[in-house]
């Protein structure tokens, strides 16, 4: 049997690929058959290397007078580009991580160093880091000499990413190190005065939605198909068939009162977002490196709204006036919305570039649609973070609630139908999912990718609460009397769904947050050139998009208990499925880009993209 050299967790140095240069890298594994060593760099990226490749630390002449300036945030002070994460500089949590001997490793082993690590910043837009290159071997690239900078800063004109790249030199190499950093600087600067979106050409950018007359259609489309709906939902006989009855006029919905209790329930969750209770974590990183922080509340701001909302029934507040006022509630939600978005798209004007959404193209009208800005704060008020969580999730629940009381006012019931019940409770185990594992929001599309605009205002306050509680909305006015057994079928429907919706988002969570998480080591991956790996086994072996399947299976089983004599509640189903597959196209394009060949292979290896052998 062929012997190994070096040991698991052992601290070795390994040959870049294609390169003469040696970085820290602790050995994971080696493989017996192919004689390889798969070894780990400072910043999580994973290799397999040739026994050869691989040297023993003690083997590299010390520096006399070590200094440690080789980290790459010492050499560059306080500039954002130093943040950003290279095989030289381990993100925080691993360095937090390692064992004090494995500390007293890395510095002794810095003091060797005899190379820099320096990430360029290829791309001015974005917050993630990523970059497209059609291969996956990032190793092979970094070592390229780079004579011409425009040509290695060539920018692809669709992409909106931030792109990180390693650039491996020699330390003798610094001076000409420094050239080529002015260079990049006034490259980059000249870049940002170019791709603003004042003079980005519309059209060299791939814009979402169907472009302009798209976003158009939405904004004013989806307004009048939310009261259609509602107003179906209110009829007697609410079939597609019966023409849908006339929109009433605005001014008979509008109802100052209304609004004002809209208002005070927004207050209250700004209130509670407010609180400084909850542990602050800090977003993904930003274009210029930084990281955002975020107040984790979520889940207290629930405890505290159930509180206020159980003391008001206690005391008697009538919250049938909801129910009968839920046009007029929608309407004043749309009226807030209008005017946050308004509100989001002139401050945006004043924005630094750096702030800006790289969705964002140039066209007011798609901008004001999609959001210009990424993050807007007031202060640390996040407004697009608090949106998404707070007035219209919660608000949501307690909708579903208002519809369980009317139920039993309205259908003169002592208890709430078992359809009312299972509809409440699912969609009660939804929103508290995502209040529990509220930091997860902060890798989704809509908070990296998406600015604030009306697209999220819409969704967040309008869609949200008044559609997404649409099935306790329609058994309010249409019973419908659920057996036992096909309750339980039901039951097991929804389970299924969330146990593959939680375990594909907290599979890939674990995995993005550290990829050596023990508890993952079972799991197959493939790196890509960003550094990043992908799963291609456990639920992301499965289908592209694990967590959309279990998320439409939960969506199945809310309408489920709303029978099968009308198509209108499982308008969600239908709503959500084109939601994802559109979502899904969006980022399958987006990962194409970020991860290229790698993106590809993946693809091969996972076909489907949510539903196994059809889709
Ligand atoms: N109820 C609702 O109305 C809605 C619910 N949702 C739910 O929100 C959740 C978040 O959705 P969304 O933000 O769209 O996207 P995902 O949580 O699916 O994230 C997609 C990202 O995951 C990473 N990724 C993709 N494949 C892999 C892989 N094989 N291994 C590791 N990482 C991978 C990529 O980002 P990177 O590599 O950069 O990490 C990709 O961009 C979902 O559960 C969805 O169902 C979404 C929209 C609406
Ligand atoms: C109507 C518009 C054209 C589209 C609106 C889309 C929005 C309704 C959704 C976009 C992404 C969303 C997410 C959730 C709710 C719906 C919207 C706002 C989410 C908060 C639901 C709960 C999940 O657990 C989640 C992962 C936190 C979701 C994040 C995305």
């Amino acid at each position: 049997m062929p012997s190994r050299k070096f040991a698991d967790g052992e601290v070795v140095r390994g040959r870049w690929p294609g390169s003469s240069l040696y970085y820290e890298v602790e050995i994971l594994s080696h493989d017996s058959t192919s004689q390889l060593y798969t070894v780990k760099y400072k910043d999580g990226t994973e290799l397999e290397l040739k026994e050869n490749d691989i040297k023993p630390l003690t083997s590299f002449r010390q520096r006399k007078g070590g200094s440690t300036s080789s980290s790459p945030s010492r050499r560059r002070g306080s500039r954002s580009r130093s943040r950003s994460r290279s095989p030289g500089r381990p993100p925080k949590s691993a360095r937090r991580s390692a064992s004090a001997s494995h500390q007293a490793n890395i510095k002794e082993a810095r003091r060797e160093v005899e190379v820099k690590l320096t990430p360029l910043i290829l791309k001015p837009f974005g917050n993630s880091i990523s970059r497209y290159n059609g291969e996956p071997e990032h190793t092979e690239r970094n070592d390229i000499p780079h004579k011409n900078t425009q040509e290695k800063f060539s920018l692809s004109q669709e992409s909106s990413y931030i792109s990180t790249q390693y650039s491996l030199r020699p330390r003798r190499e610094e001076v000409k190190l420094k050239e080529i950093d002015s260079k990049e600087e006034k490259f980059i600067a000249k870049e940002l005065a170019v791709r603003t979106f004042e003079v980005t050409p519309i059209q060299a950018k791939d814009l979402e939605f169907g472009g302009v007359p798209g976003v158009f259609l939405i904004m004013f489309g989806l307004p009048v198909f939310l009261f259609l709906l509602l107003l179906m939902c209110k009829q007697k006989d609410p079939s597609l068939l019966n023409f849908p009855p006339p929109l009433p006029a605005l001014y008979e919905l509008w109802e100052t009162r209304v609004f004002g209790v809209y208002l005070l329930w927004f207050l209250i969750q700004v209130l509670f977002y407010l609180l400084p209770i909850g542990k602050v974590v800090e977003g993904t990183p930003l274009i210029d490196g930084r990281r955002l922080k975020y107040r984790l509340n979520g889940f207290y701001a629930f405890i505290l709204t159930s509180a206020v909302i159980g003391t008001s029934l206690f005391q008697g507040v009538e919250f049938h006036y909801v129910y009968s006022h839920f046009l007029q509630f929608a309407l004043g939600a749309t009226v807030f919305c209008v005017v946050l978005s308004v509100y989001l798209y002139m401050r945006s004007l004043k924005a630094p570039r750096n702030d800006l959404s790289p969705a964002s193209s140039g066209n007011a009208v798609y901008d004001f649609f999609i959001g210009r800005e990424l993050n807007p704060r007031i202060g640390t008020f996040d407004l697009k973070y608090f949106c998404e969580l707070r007035p219209g999730l919660i608000g949501w629940v307690v909708i579903n609630l208002v519809m369980l009381l009317a139920e039993m006012k309205i259908q003169d019931r002592a208890i709430p139908s078992l359809a009312m019940i299972l509809v409440n409770s699912f969609q009660l185990l939804y929103v508290v999912d995502a209040l529990w594992n509220e930091e997860a929001l902060l890798t989704t599309m809509d908070i990296i990718h998406d600015g604030f605009g009306f697209m999220l205002a819409f969704g967040d306050l309008v869609w949200v609460p008044f559609i997404y509680s649409f099935q306790a909305f329609y058994l309010v006015s249409h019973p419908n009397e659920v057996s036992w057994p096909m309750a339980s079928l039901i039951i097991v429907l929804k389970l299924c769904g969330y146990v593959i919706f939680r375990g594909a988002n907290s599979q890939k969570n674990a995995f993005r947050k550290n990829p050596s998480d023990p508890k993952l080591a079972h799991l197959k991956t493939i790196h890509t050139s960003t550094g990043k790996h992908l799963l291609v086994s456990g639920w992301w072996g499965f289908v592209r998009h694990p967590n959309y399947l279990g998320d439409l299976i939960m969506a199945l089983a809310w309408s489920l208990p709303c029978g099968f004599n009308h198509i209108l509640p499982y308008f969600y189903v239908i709503y959500f499925t084109m939601l994802l597959v559109h979502r899904e196209a969006r980022d399958e394009y987006h990962c194409k880009k970020k991860y290229g060949v790698a993106w590809e292979k993946y693809c091969q290896r996972v076909p489907y993209r949510i539903f196994p052998y059809i889709y």
